[in-house]
């Protein structure tokens, strides 16, 4: 087989395919000899009028790529006809760290193939997509694969199909392959790069390059307590870290940073690799902040790195709390560049009282908190991955009696742990 058609089956050959639909995960694969093996259940079970598609975004550097799978899936859900439901897609090689590749599945059940094949060449020609259409055979209810013409190549579609198999549920959740460095980003250098990368199309990349310190290396730590107040939206931080600041004439300071909030909605609009890395970036500009008040007084922080990283897991991970890579995961470490505090507050509350607090405030939520708040599972995973990174001294705060009495029990968490 030439290189280049080596390269076109890549996406699928000797890799696990799966398609989420409705929260549960579908997993298939090909092979060129089919050995018996019933259909995959999501081919099993589509309509006998669907036809099915898979796209798969290859090729091209990571921003590329985050770039094109945000903008593949406005094109679908805005070009295809009403009757075509789109579904995340991925393929994998099981348990092998970044082998992640992200696309959607088809199911189309408009009348005619055309407008979808016309949309779906179009796309294979264009930009960095690899196409494949299913065809069921009548003998034995068999579905095989065949992949298109890819990716910007004006060749010819390939003309062996490939039988489709079911496939074993992996060992760790594909979700999880590509956090390290696209998710979650373990020093300065690695998020910065990103940043680089997309000066080019986003131009407020270069105002956040611009706010960076020079580096991220060790500083002398500070020779005061620097404690961390994380939780959901509406948990009382704003209430508690205002408190504490009176309290312990301390400095108060946030992340992301009060210099990054022109540029913060326009972050928030990107795909996660871009997104997560300017968060990635307010932790440093953060931390060197601390650095130079905490040689005058105790500092307090309202959110720092765990939730960055928490957020950040909890959205890449799809599907059950399970899935989160498991406790002591190296997904969970502390960046080595990144200033630890003395001390990390979680403050938890019910899922109905947070909500009381919300309405009562009566602010506008971001899309994230929207989820949270429609999303019990995201709010669990968002908290289990809070309580499962490692690094500073970490305490759980309930947070439902008043204020008066959250801020007296952390003044004495502080007093104890940190001997202020
Ligand atoms: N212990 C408490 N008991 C009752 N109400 C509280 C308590 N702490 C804070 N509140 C109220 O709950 C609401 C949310 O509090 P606050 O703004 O401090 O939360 P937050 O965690 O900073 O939220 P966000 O992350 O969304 O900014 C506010 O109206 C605040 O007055
Ligand atoms: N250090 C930080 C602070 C915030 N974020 C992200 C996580 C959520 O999407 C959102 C919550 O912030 P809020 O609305 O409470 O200001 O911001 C982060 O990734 N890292």
């Amino acid at each position: 087989m030439s290189r280049r058609a080596m390269s076109l089956v890549a996406p699928w050959s000797s890799r696990v395919l799966s398609v989420e639909l409705d929260g549960a995960h579908f997993y298939f694969s090909t092979r060129e000899q089919h050995r018996g093996e019933e259909a995959p259940r999501v081919f099993r079970e589509a309509r006998k009028d669907a036809r099915l598609y898979s796209l798969l975004v290859c090729g091209g550097d990571r921003v590329r790529r985050a770039v094109c799978h945000a903008q593949l899936k406005d094109t679908l859900l805005r070009e295809l006809p009403p009757a075509c439901h789109v579904s995340p897609m991925s393929s994998f090689v099981p348990n092998v760290r970044d082998s992640l590749l992200k696309g959607y599945f088809l199911k189309d059940h408009s009348e005619s193939a055309s407008p979808t094949e016309r949309l779906l060449r179009d796309l294979s020609q264009r930009d960095p997509v690899f196409v494949c259409s299913y065809r069921k055979l009548q003998e034995g209810q068999l579905w095989t694969q065949h992949l298109w013409s890819g990716a910007g190549s004006p060749t010819a579609d390939m003309s062996e199909d490939s039988y489709v198999v079911p496939s074993e549920a992996p060992e760790c959740h594909p979700s999880t392959l590509n956090i390290i460095n696209s998710d979650v980003f373990y020093s300065f250098e690695e998020a910065r790069e990103v940043l680089n990368k997309c000066g080019d199309i986003i131009p407020e990349a270069m105002s956040v390059l611009e706010l960076l310190p020079s580096g991220a290396e060790a500083r002398s730590k500070p020779d005061f307590p620097v404690i961390v107040i994380e939780g959901l939206d509406a948990t009382g931080k704003t209430t508690l870290t205002e408190s504490l600041r009176d309290a312990l004439g301390a400095s108060l300071l946030r992340s992301p940073p009060q210099c990054l909030s022109p540029m913060r909605a326009r972050f928030d609009r990107e795909p996660p690799l871009i997104r997560r890395a300017f968060y990635a970036l307010g932790n440093y500009i953060t931390a060197e902040q601390i650095g130079l008040q905490g040689m005058e007084t105790p500092v307090i922080v309202d959110r720092f790195w765990h939730s960055t990283a928490a957020y950040a897991i909890a959205t890449a991970v799809s599907g059950q709390v399970c899935n989160l890579p498991a406790e002591g995961s190296e997904v969970y470490r502390w960046p080595g560049d990144l200033l630890q505090p003395s001390l990390v507050v979680l403050l938890t509350l019910e899922p109905e009282e947070r909500k009381r607090r919300l309405s009562n405030r009566g602010q506008g939520e971001t899309e994230e908190e929207k989820e949270l708040d429609h999303n019990q599972l995201f709010r669990l995973k968002v908290e289990t991955a809070y309580q499962r990174i490692c690094g500073p001294a970490f305490v759980t705060v309930d947070a439902s009696p008043s204020a008066d009495q959250v801020l007296q029990q952390v003044l004495l968490l502080i007093r104890a742990k940190c001997h202020l």
